[in-house]
């Protein structure tokens, strides 16, 4: 008789770590054959456990799903639909594009829901009421504030009325506007989950500037008071956080605690006030292999609009500059997020640069673009976004305020 043979089964197999049902469809359609390891060591804890969970992980490992299944998970495994003006879910991100980001990958995972897919066509109206369900169905609602928002508070209130929503996606300045009306509820008892996406960021707003945020909403969370700022790290002992990973084993050692991805190399370069712009130019013009898309961070939005008259004279041949920064319209930071997001366009030209000798490369000149950007905090954060992105070869490039 032949030995019988086990197959080992794939530890970050959806199935294996038990995902629900209506997730594997949804997973599947994405193309996700496997979990990441953020999502295969959150789901055990917040998903099919009830814990709270401090997550620190590399960027770009799939955080977003990672707290969005069990986030959704939870309020459909209620025997009721949320209560009207109800609200069961918050996720804050510290920017509007961020917000915009979670909510198109929480819109696309409930897709896969019978109950919630039912009523997600009535949300695009202004006028149809969407219906009530009979089971537990996910209501999504965008809040997004920002100069360069295209939605007023009012118009976000009306929304939710319309609608009765049940998870919120928000920027903290528009949250705070939000929670404040008397027909938003959000208590204790039909509260499920509370995300803070890019805690360090969030930390820093809440307990300095916002706190009410932070004490409207239910389920055991505490925040600062004014006048009290807390530190992140007392802020991490009491608070759902998810901008921070550490991924034990059983045993308790530590597996993986990186910041930033392991292809990522940094390096800088000193140089006199008077000749940093000559220095980015010849960066721009040595740079080996010539980058697809480079990022000039400012501090300030002036200091971006500045540079954007004057960057373009004394770039190399061939660059194409786009502006982005947060005073920007709606319209404008669009159309900067349309050029940067051609997907297509840009495997094209990665596909065709591919094919290219190296002398046929340095002649290529109009490919490379470059971004001008406002961003005061975590400059390496989003460099080590666009390289990983790189690295990765086909992901959006996003994540700017
Ligand atoms: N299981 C998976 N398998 C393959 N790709 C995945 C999986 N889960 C998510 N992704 C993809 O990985 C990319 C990064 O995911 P996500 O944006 O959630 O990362 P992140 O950890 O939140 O990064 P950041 O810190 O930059 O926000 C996305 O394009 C997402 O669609």
């Amino acid at each position: 008789m032949a030995p019988e043979t086990k197959t080992k089964s794939d530890p970050r197999a959806w199935t294996t770590l038990g995902f629900p049902d209506w997730s594997l469809d949804a997973v599947s359609a994405m193309g996700f054959a496997r979990a990441t390891p953020v999502q295969a060591s959150v789901w055990p804890l917040m998903g099919a456990g009830n814990k709270d969970v401090v997550v620190e992980a590399v960027t770009g490992s799939g955080k977003t799903l990672a707290f969005l299944i069990p986030l959704v998970h939870r309020i459909l495994r209620l025997e009721e639909p949320t209560k009207k003006n109800h609200v069961a879910a918050i996720v804050i991100a510290p920017t509007r594009e961020l917000a915009i980001q979670i909510h198109k990958t929480l819109v696309d995972l409930v897709a896969f829901h019978p109950a919630s897919a039912a009523v997600a066509p009535y949300l695009s109206s202004d006028e149809e009421k969407r219906p009530s369900t009979s089971s537990p169905a996910i209501v999504p609602q965008l809040l997004s504030g920002g100069r360069g928002s295209a939605v007023s508070p009012a118009q976000d209130l009306s929304f939710f009325l319309r609608h009765s929503p049940n998870v919120i996606i928000s920027t903290p300045g528009r949250l705070n506007d939000f929670l404040s009306s008397p027909h938003v509820h959000c208590p204790q008892s039909s509260f499920e989950m509370l995300v803070l996406d890019e805690a360090g960021e969030l930390a820093s707003i809440f307990f300095t500037r916002k706190p009410s945020v932070a004490s409207s909403v239910g389920s055991g969370v505490q925040g600062g008071s004014p006048g009290n700022p807390r530190t992140i790290a007392e802020a991490e002992k009491d608070w759902l956080i998810f901008s921070k990973l550490r991924v034990k084993t059983k045993s308790g050692d530590v597996i993986e605690e990186r910041k930033t991805p392991a292809s990522l190399q940094m390096t800088y370069l000193i140089t006199p006030p008077q000749k940093k712009l000559p220095s980015v130019v010849r960066l721009l013009q040595n740079l080996e292999p010539r980058p697809l898309r480079s990022i000039i961070f400012l501090s300030t939005c002036a200091a971006v609009d500045y540079f954007s008259h004057i960057l373009p004279a004394l770039l190399p041949e061939g660059f194409q500059l786009n502006i982005l920064h947060g005073k920007q319209d709606a319209k404008e930071q669009d159309e900067t997020r349309v050029a940067r997001r051609d997907k297509k366009q840009r495997k094209r030209e990665a596909e065709r640069r591919e094919k290219m000798t190296d002398a046929e490369k340095a002649e290529d000149m109009d490919l490379a673009q470059l971004l001008a950007a406002v961003r005061k905090e975590n400059q390496m954060k989003y460099a080590a976004d666009a390289q990983a992105k790189a690295d990765g070869g086909d992901d959006d490039f996003e994540g700017f305020d």
